[in-house]
C-alpha cells in the first residue's frame, strides 16, 4: 500500500516540523503542575493551540477543565470513521509531574496534527473524524468517567492514548481501582488521668491497618491495599476521637475488585466494633475499570513502533507486569481502546521527585514524539485498512464478554497470563 506508507511519513514530518511548538506546549504545562479538576492553564494551554492550529475546539466541554478539538475530512459516502485522541494534564500534590502526564498531553496533541497532515495530503479511503479530548482528573477523580456519562465516547470507533513509563509496551493490564475514606469516630478524655472515660479513635485506625496487613496473607497476587493515615489525633494526651484514613483497593478484574472490598469492608468495620468507635465509610471518586486488552490494536501500535525505533518485550513479559490503575479502563468499556505505555530516556520510576525531572527534560522529547508518531501510523492502518477495524471490534467484543462472565475467565486469566506476578517493571532494552 504505497499510499498508507506516503500517509505514513507525513505523519512522522508534520510531527518533526511541529515539534518546537509541541515540546513548549509540554513544558508549559510541566512548569504549572495543576491538581485533578483544577487544571486551568494546562485547559487554557491546549485549547489555544488547538485554535491556533485550525481546530474547532470546544473549551469548557463538559467539565471546567476539559476540551474538545475536532477535525474531519472531507465528506464520503459513508459515515465518517471517528478516531479518538486523549491528552491528560493532571499533575501530582507537591511532586508536581511525576506521572508525566505533560507528556500525555503532547503525545494527544502531535499524534492528532501528524494525522491531520497525512489526511490533508492525500484523498483518504473514507471520511475520517479526529477528536482529541482534553481529559482531566486521571490521578483524583476520574475525568473520562464524567465525559463517558456525558456521551463524550458515544460514535467513537477507537480511542487512542499512551502513558509514560520506563519502556516501551503495547498492553500492560491496569487494574480496576475503589478509593474509600475511613472515618472513625471516638471519645476524648485525658489520656492520663481518666482514659477509661474516651474511646480511642487512633487505636480503631491502627487496628484497621493491621486488619488489612493480615488480610494481604488471604489477597490474590495481583490484588493491591495501600493506605494512609490523614489524621491521627492531635497530642499525645487526648484521646484521639477522630481519625481518617484513606485506602485504594485494587484488583484485576472487577469481580475481583467486589470480592477485596467486601474483605477490606470487614477489615474496618471490625475495627470499629473492637474499639466501640463509630466508623463511616465514604468514596468521593469513580471506581476506575480494569483496562481490556485489544490485542489487534497493540499489535498494530508495537509494528508501527518498531518502525521508528522502539523494542517490545515479550507479549507474556507485558502481561506479568503490573501497573496501576486509570480512567482510561472505563473508556475501554465503551469504545476498543489503546493504552500503551512509553520510554521517556529515564529509569526513574513513576511518582518520584526523579520521574517529574524526567518528565520535564529535553531527553523525553524524542521519545514521546516517537510514540505520537506511532499512535498515528496506527489510526492510518485502522482507516486504511477495515478488515483490522473488524477484527479490532471482535477483539473489543471478545475480552468484554470474558469480564462479564463472573468467575472462571477471570480466574484462568490471572492463573494463565499473570501467575508468579511480581514487582516486575517494563525496562527499556538500554538498561
Ligand atoms: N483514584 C485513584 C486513581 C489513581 C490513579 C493512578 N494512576 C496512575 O498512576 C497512572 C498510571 C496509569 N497506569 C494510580 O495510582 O494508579
Amino acid at each position: 500500500m504505497a499510499l498508507l506508507k506516503q500517509c505514513k511519513q507525513q505523519v512522522c514530518d508534520v510531527i518533526e516540523q511541529e515539534s518546537e511548538k509541541l515540546h513548549a506546549l509540554s513544558q508549559d504545562i510541566w512548569k504549572t503542575p495543576e491538581l485533578a479538576y483544577k487544571e486551568h492553564t494546562a485547559h487554557q494551554l491546549l485549547t489555544s493551540f488547538f485554535s491556533s492550529q485550525a481546530w474547532e475546539v470546544q473549551a469548557h466541554y463538559h467539565l471546567d477543565t476539559a476540551f474538545r478539538a475536532q477535525w474531519s475530512s472531507e465528506a464520503t459516502d459513508c459515515p465518517p470513521l471517528h478516531v479518538g485522541f486523549l491528552c491528560e494534564y493532571d499533575a501530582m500534590p507537591e511532586i508536581g509531574h511525576a506521572c508525566g502526564h505533560n507528556l500525555i498531553a503532547e503525545v494527544g496533541a502531535a499524534a492528532a496534527l501528524g494525522l491531520r497532515g497525512a489526511l490533508e495530503s492525500v484523498q483518504p479511503p473514507r471520511q475520517v473524524q479526529i477528536t482529541v479530548l482534553g481529559t482531566p482528573a486521571e490521578e483524583d477523580g476520574g475525568g473520562k468517567i464524567d465525559l463517558i456519562k456525558a456521551g463524550a465516547f458515544e460514535d467513537m470507533d477507537v480511542v487512542l492514548m499512551a502513558h509514560p513509563a520506563q519502556g516501551d509496551a503495547g498492553y500492560i493490564p491496569d487494574e480496576a481501582i475503589h478509593d474509600v475514606t475511613v472515618k472513625y469516630y471516638g471519645k476524648a478524655s485525658h489520656a492520663s488521668a481518666y482514659p477509661w472515660e474516651g474511646i480511642n479513635a487512633l487505636d480503631a485506625a491502627i487496628l484497621a491497618y493491621n486488619n488489612i496487613s493480615v488480610l494481604r496473607q488471604q489477597m490474590k497476587p495481583t490484588w493491591r491495599v495501600h493506605g494512609i493515615i490523614k489524621n491521627g489525633g492531635v497530642k499525645p494526651n487526648i484521646i484521639p476521637d477522630y481519625t481518617e484514613l484513606e485506602f485504594y483497593l485494587r484488583a484485576p478484574s472487577l469481580k475481583d475488585l467486589a470480592d477485596l472490598r467486601e474483605k477490606s469492608y470487614a477489615c474496618f468495620n471490625s475495627a470499629a466494633t473492637a474499639t466501640g468507635c463509630k466508623v463511616e465509610l465514604s468514596s468521593s471518586t469513580h471506581d476506575f475499570y480494569d483496562v481490556l486488552p485489544n490485542k489487534t490494536l497493540a499489535k498494530t501500535y508495537k509494528e508501527n513502533g518498531k518502525q521508528v525505533g522502539m523494542w517490545f518485550a515479550s507479549e507474556e513479559t507485558e502481561l506479568n507486569a503490573m501497573a496501576g490503575s486509570t480512567d482510561f479502563g472505563n473508556v475501554t468499556y465503551e469504545v476498543p481502546g489503546l493504552h500503551p505505555y512509553f520510554y521517556i530516556g529515564s529509569n526513574a520510576f513513576n511518582h518520584t521527585a526523579e520521574y517529574t525531572e524526567a518528565a520535564g527534560s529535553e531527553k523525553a522529547q524524542y521519545y514521546t514524539l516517537r510514540t505520537a508518531k506511532s499512535l498515528a501510523m496506527t489510526a492510518l492502518d485502522v482507516i486504511f485498512n477495515p478488515d483490522l477495524l473488524e477484527s479490532i471490534r471482535q477483539d473489543w467484543k471478545m475480552a468484554k464478554e470474558m469480564e462479564d462472565i463472573p468467575s472462571g475467565i477471570d480466574t484462568a486469566r490471572d492463573l494463565n497470563c499473570r501467575a508468579g506476578c511480581s514487582s516486575f517493571h517494563i525496562k527499556n532494552k538500554t538498561e
